[in-house]
Order: structure tokens, then sequence, then C-alpha cells
């Protein structure tokens, strides 16, 4: 298997080439996020108990520099694929792409039976090809027996000819097994059945009349109004949190990877094309460097990411929506990549000044480059510009899980730091977490207990939860030895400082929870006890990194202390700092 793919592709992939043949990047904007509020949510007034100093936030935002362009706002376009990954998927890249050793003479060998059924042309009469991609193409045909008879549909055909790797057969493998798994959401295309003979893969799906997204942006001249955006971000993020809930991340969400069903202005849009999409369990980070130029999140070409990379394209198809231009742009592969990661997003020039702040606030917490401080997809839904417009069940959130984890492994003492900092949610952020806690369905009293986090998980599994392993995921968390949780304390081991910490607010949040934690919890404590606490090793010299981390005219926990307290230390992080 592996045996194709030697040191050049690896070698290839790593030196992903962002270096110095940039033309020419987006404009930036080097003043800092006017970002309001939660990760999840505008904020509402926090009490000003607390004066904002100068924000910790306001450090300046490492940038590209500027350059002088003809057009600092090139209009959106097909997006392709990037060519590390074409060179590793193919074997083989067209010359001057990448040099990469053909693929070919390794295909001996390459199992390239699926074990679909062969009766394709019995089942379906093919008609004109509708659509075009690097992995194949799609034709509507018509069915001609059992319920399909008579029926329109349509039909991705795969030649297997264009399967010269191992990897490009797993990857038809999966998309099949990904789209079975999950079909059935009223935002994903509807798969009804996959065929193949010696040349072709066939997927027969829902044909789609209405277009690719794409293709309506470039209709309207680039724009969207934000009612209109609105409307298409709710059905993407709808179909994306159901995908993350289920451990598959897409990895190459795009404005051509969405089809409107029908032509009509209120026609659904549908998720298509599977193909780069992956499982990955909670706990786990993908390395391939997968997806589209433009979409691309900056975590993936450090070649470290989970479903978070997802909501980085989510942020990046808002911000086309809304202004009609790509956030990140240059002439090459490599500026587009190296503004991926250094630059910052205009926000400045217009339509941007005249959109709602609720909207250009939506657009940042998804285009932070810190994965950590990105909103899920079930979060996003609960974002002020979204929440209003739409009447979806919010979906649980896969978040919620990784962070009650941490939670449990935490010292008393940061679990009793975090009930501090969650006595500061604003309404709008506790109303996301009232209905992730009933999402984990309370008793009567209002406690869930470790095997509530597994028992609503297997509501809404699919075959996909069990292959993406996120079953397993949760198995484990539901046997965690742990108290019953009430809402309070769900709060505290469900809010993830990093979000916070994105906000403008947060420094109020911090200073607030400590006066909070001063007058409940505070006391006196000495250093090796703290240690202790932290679980740090004998090999951390404690009284130098934890001298901060002490008031010293009372022996009690520090500002300082209280919000390293509030990360969460390792004695690595501690050597680091
Ligand atoms: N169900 C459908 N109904 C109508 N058109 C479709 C459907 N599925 C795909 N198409 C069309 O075919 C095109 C190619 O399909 P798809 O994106 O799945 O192929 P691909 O080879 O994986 O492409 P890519 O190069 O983007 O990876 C789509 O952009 C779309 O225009
Ligand atoms: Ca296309
Ligand atoms: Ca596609
Ligand atoms: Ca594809
Ligand atoms: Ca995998």
């Amino acid at each position: 298997m592996g045996l194709c793919h030697g040191k050049p592709i690896e070698q290839q992939s790593k030196n992903l080439p962002i270096s110095n043949e940039i033309e020419e990047t987006p404009k930036n904007s080097s003043q800092k996020a006017k970002s309001s509020g939660f990760p999840f949510y505008s904020p509402s007034p926090l009490p000003s108990l607390f004066k904002t100093s100068p924000a910790v936030s306001s450090s300046s935002v490492s940038s590209t520099p500027l350059r002088i362009f003809k057009r600092p706002f090139p209009p959106p376009s097909p997006a392709k694929h990037i060519r590390a990954l074409l060179a590793r998927r193919h074997g083989s890249v067209k010359p001057n792409e990448a040099s990469i050793p053909e693929g070919s003479e390794c295909e001996v060998g390459l199992d390239k039976k699926f074990g679909f059924s062969k009766q394709f042309a019995s089942h379906y009469e093919i008609d004109g090809e509708v659509g075009r991609g690097h992995f194949g193409y799609t034709c509507s045909a018509k069915g001609k027996k059992g319920s399909l008879k008579g029926q329109d549909v349509a039909v991705k055909v795969i030649p297997k000819s264009k399967m010269t790797t191992a990897i490009a057969i797993e990857d038809v493998r999966r998309e099949v097994k990904i789209l079975r798994a999950l079909t059935g959401h009223k935002n994903l295309v509807q798969f009804y059945d996959a065929f193949e003979d010696d040349e072709n893969v066939y997927i027969v799906m829902e044909l789609c009349q209405g277009g690719e997204l794409l293709d309506k942006i470039l209709q309207r001249g680039g724009k969207y109004s934000e009612v209109d955006a609105k409307k298409v971000m709710i059905q993407i993020l709808s179909v994306v949190a159901y995908c993350h809930l289920q451990g598959v991340v897409h990895r190459d969400l795009k404005p051509e990877n969405f089809l409107f069903t029908t032509k009509d202005e209120s026609s659904p849009l549908k998720a298509i094309d599977f193909g780069l999409s992956d499982y990955v369990r909670p706990d786990e980070r993908l390395n391939d460097i997968v997806g589209s130029a433009y979409y691309v999140a900056p975590e993936v070409l450090h070649r470290t990411y989970g479903t978070e990379a997802d909501m980085w394209s989510i942020g990046v198809i808002a911000y086309i929506l809304l202004c009609g231009s790509r956030p990140f742009w240059a002439r090459s592969e490599s500026g587009i990549f190296r503004a991926v990661l250094k630059a910052e997003p205009n926000f400045e020039e217009a339509p941007w000044p005249s959109l709602s702040p609720d909207a250009v606030d939506f657009v940042k917490r998804l285009l932070n480059k810190d994965y950590r401080k990105r909103l899920t997809a079930a979060q996003a839904l609960c974002h002020p510009w979204l929440v209003g417009s739409h009447e979806l069940k919010i979906p649980s959130d896969m978040i919620i899980y990784k962070l009650v984890k941490v939670y449990i492994m935490s010292s008393s003492l940061r679990k009793s730091a975090l009930a501090a900092l969650a006595k500061t949610l604003t309404v709008p952020q506790l109303t996301y977490l009232q209905e992730q806690f009933n999402l984990l369905g309370p008793s009567k009293n209002g406690y869930i207990s470790m095997q509530n986090y597994k028992t609503a998980i297997l509501k809404s599994s699919t075959e996909a939860t069990k292959d993406s392993r996120v079953l397993d995921f949760v198995h484990m968390i539901s046997c965690l030895q742990y108290k019953k949780l009430d809402f309070e304390e769900f709060c505290a081991s469900a809010l993830s400082v990093y979000q916070l910490e994105a906000m403008e607010t947060w420094e109020q949040h911090a200073r607030r929870a400590y006066e909070l934690y001063e007058k409940d919890g505070n006391r006196v404590i000495m250093i090796e006890e703290l240690a202790t606490e932290l679980g740090l090793g004998p090999s951390v010299p404690v009284h130098v990194v934890l001298q901060d981390w002490i008031r010293h005219s009372d022996g009690k926990l520090s500002f300082l202390g209280f919000v390293r307290l509030l990360h969460g230390v390792s004695s690595r992080t501690l050597q680091k700092a």
C-alpha cells in the first residue's frame, strides 16, 4: 500500500512552498478586531464593576507588509485543490506543477474493487453531463426500474483509470461510505446507491438543478445582502454541525461544493462532494494537507487539525458572501498560504463599515487563526447574527465533551477558578449552555451524570459515529468517575477559556471572576502545595516559575496566578513560559 508514496512525496508536502514568490496579498488591517461579546454571542453588558485596562489582547497582529496592488479585492472564482494534495492523491501532477515521481508503476497490484453492484446500466439511463471536477464528472440520468423509475438523478462518474494510488482509491471508498452514512440531513445531497464496473465507480444521488452556490454569488455580482447571506450560512452550519457531531470533517467546504436543489429563489442548499472528507475522533488530530487553497485553515498548513478547519472555511465563505471578495488572496499558491498564515483580512473597506456589527463579529469569530478560539458550528448557529433568523434545534456540540474531559482531569483549584469564571457568563452565553445541558437529558432535580453524555450521542448516532470512533470517545467520557453535575458546575466544565479570551470583554470577565474567587475561595497557599495541585514534576523549579502566582502581601493566589490557572498548566507549558 504505502509503497507508492516514498520520501519524495513526503518531502514535497512537508516543504510547502510558503516562500518568497509572493506578489500580492490582500490588504491587511493591522487594527485589532473590535469584536464584541462572548465567543458565541455578542455581549449583554457586564456590570461595569471593573475598569478595563488597555486590553491584554491588543498586541499588534503580525501581518504581511502592505503592497500596492491594482485589485485589493479580487472577485471569487473556482478554487483549485492544493497542489501537494493532488500530488499525493494522484501520485503525479502535470509537469511544472510539482516534481513528484510518476505513481503509475505502482498501479500494478492496486485493488480497485469496491464491492458495489455491477448493474448500473440496467438501473439507469445516462444523460448529459451536468458538472465536472478533478476526480470525476457528473451526469444526469433517469431511473429505469425500482423506486427511482422515471426519476431524474445525478450520477458522479469516477474513472478507475484516475485512481492511480492507494490513497485515491481509499478516498473514493470513504466518499461513498460517508455519503451513505450521513445522507438524510436536509442540507446534504440525498445518496441513492453506488455501482461499479471495470471502468468506473458511479455514485447515484439526488439531482440538484439549481446550480452551484459559486455561480449564484457570481450572478449577483459577488455580493449577498445580510438577510440572504444568513439563509445560506444557517444551512451550511446546520449540515456541518451534523457532520462534525458524527465525527466527519468535510475538508473541502467552498461555494462550488454547495448546490441549490432547484432554480427557485427559496431553494434549499445541499452540501456535496465528500471526496476529501475524513473521520476524526474528537481527541485526534489529522495531518494530511487537504483542501482548496483559498479556503484552507492555517492549522491544516501546520499539519495538525480537526473539525475546526471546516469552521475556518465557512468563515471564508461568509466573508465572500458579505463583501464579494476573498479574504486571503495572492497570485500564487504559496502567496495564498502565506496570507492565510500571516495576514489579517480586510474589514475596513466597503462594504464592511456599513454591515451590522453582528455580521462582522460573526465572520471574525470564524476567521480566528487560533483554532481553539474559533466558534464551533453549533455555537455559530447561536451567534446573535443568526440566532433570531432560524428555528433550528441546536445540535449537541462535541466541544462540550472535550471540555468536560479536561475539566474532570483538572485540579480542584482550577475547578474552583472555573466556577468563578462561569458566574460571569452573560445571559446569551448561558442560553447556549442551557441548550447543551438540556440535550444531555438532566434528571428531574437538574443533574446529569457522565452516562448522560453517551446516551445523548447514541440518540443521534449513525454508521459514521462508529467509523469515526466518536462512540469510543463518548464511551470513555461516560466511564469517567465523577459526581453528577448540576447546571452551575456544567457551565464551569463546558466553558472554553480560549474562546472567552478571544473577546474584547475578556479582561472584564477575568477581573470579575477573580473578585468572586476572592470572596469565596481564595486562601493562603504555599508554593509547594500549589505545585502539587498543578501536578508539577520535581524537575520544575517551582519557586521560580510560581513566584508571581502568589500575592506577597497575604500569600493567596494573585490575579496572574488565577488567570494562568484558568488556562490550565502542565510542567511543559510552564517551562516554556
Ligand atoms: N447531485 C448533483 N446534482 C447536480 N450536479 C452535481 C451533483 N453532484 C455534483 N454535481 C456537479 O458536478 C460537479 C463535480 O462534482 P464533485 O464536486 O462531486 O466532483 P469532484 O470531481 O470531486 O470535484 P472537485 O474537483 O471539486 O473535487 C459539481 O461541482 C457540480 O457542479
Ligand atoms: Ca465545478
Ligand atoms: Ca467539488
Ligand atoms: Ca471532490
Ligand atoms: Ca483517518
